[in-house]
């Protein structure tokens, strides 16, 4: 079926986030690999969202990062402050409470983060080679380990990310290397959140984080186990809740393959309410495309009764834009 009719016929009005087992993702047998193609563009079509199980990202590489970046929040205010992304060109370091606003009629986010782009681990003072054109990394100095077990989880992860890429290629009918000219100069951001609980307090304007869709090409989030938080909205405008899967990360699509298939995958709007009685911690990383790549539709995207749907932008004026708008950058 072609990707157009596939898009006609989408059943948007989910109530539940796919599971998709990935443990052959890099099996040498191609049918093997367009048959989980095949699985996820179902949900890249009708939902947005999958979980991904089997990834193969280690335990202990998760765990480590989660207790240093416990570590991290925990330190003084001032502290964190010194190394506030507001205070450097370069985005990049710690966002207090409420100091962004992913929610234009929101106001602002209950979380605060620190991020962070890849960066060789050795040797320590270089920055990363990049045409992102954002600069160096803002870690704490007070804790050494923290940035090891950042970049350690951090690049694991964009391995599963590159893996990604030839298969959304094999879902969207094109050749597997589609997207490697457009995604081989990428940084990827991490962020590392935490949301203080809100107490069954669920008002809609201040939440941990207000309703958007992410800006890249996907999201790979990890959510801590056992705390409800991130819902999803479907068609029907129903908040679908994206309950914590152990051992599985959440993947979104993004704006950026949303303008490359001309809609037809679906960048889904979500947010997250921390409505536990503690703390919750996630840790999304976002894969987008080369800053100069340009968002125009990919081959089977665009027809007389699909017309296209965005202006045709680069990677980077894009993100330069929602910079703009969410942290008033
Ligand atoms: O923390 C979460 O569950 C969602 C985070 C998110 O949507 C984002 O950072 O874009
Ligand atoms: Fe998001």
């Amino acid at each position: 079926m072609s990707l157009i009719h596939s898009a006609e016929i989408a059943q948007t009005s989910f109530h539940t986030i796919p599971i998709i087992d990935i443990s052959h993702i890099t099996s040498n047998d191609l049918s093997v690999r367009r048959a989980l193609a095949m699985e996820i563009r179902d949900a890249c079509i009708n939902v947005g969202f999958f979980y991904v199980a089997n990834h193969g990202v280690p335990d202990t590489i998760i765990e480590d990062f989660l207790t240093r970046s416990k570590e991290f929040f925990a330190l003084p205010i001032e502290s964190k402050l010194k190394i506030g992304n507001k205070s450097t060109s370069s985005m990049m370091g710690y966002s207090a409470l409420l100091s962004g606003n992913n929610d234009p009629n929101g106001g602002g986010d209950l979380q605060e983060g620190f991020e962070f782009i890849g960066e060789p681990l050795d040797p320590l003072d270089q920055c990363p080679e990049t045409n992102h054109s954002i600069g160096c990394n803002n870690w704490p100095s007070e804790l050494p380990k923290f940035r090891e077990a950042a970049l350690r989880y951090y690049f694991a992860v964009v391995n599963v990310g590159k893996l990604l890429f030839p298969i959304f290629a094999l879902a969207l009918d094109l050749e597997e290397e589609f997207f490697d000219e457009k995604t081989n100069n990428a940084a990827a951001l991490m962020r590392t959140l935490r949301y203080p609980p809100q107490e069954g307090r669920t008002s809609d304007s201040v939440i941990g984080i207000g309703a958007h869709s992410d800006w890249e090409c996907f999201t790979i989030l990890w959510q801590e186990p056992s705390i409800q938080a991130l819902q999803v909205l479907n068609s029907e405008e129903k908040w679908i809740n994206a309950p914590p899967v152990p051992g599985t990360f959440v993947i979104n699509l993004g704006d950026q393959f949303a303008r490359w298939t001309n809609g037809i995958f679906k960048s889904t709007v979500h947010r997250a309410i921390n409505a536990s009685s503690v703390c919750r911690y996630s840790i999304p990383l976002f894969m987008g495309a080369n800053w100069d790549a340009r968002l125009d539709p990919v081959p089977g995207c665009v027809s007389p009764a699909r017309p296209l749907q965005y202006e045709i932008i680069t990677a980077g004026e894009y993100v330069k834009a929602k910079l703009v708008e969410t942290y008033n950058h």
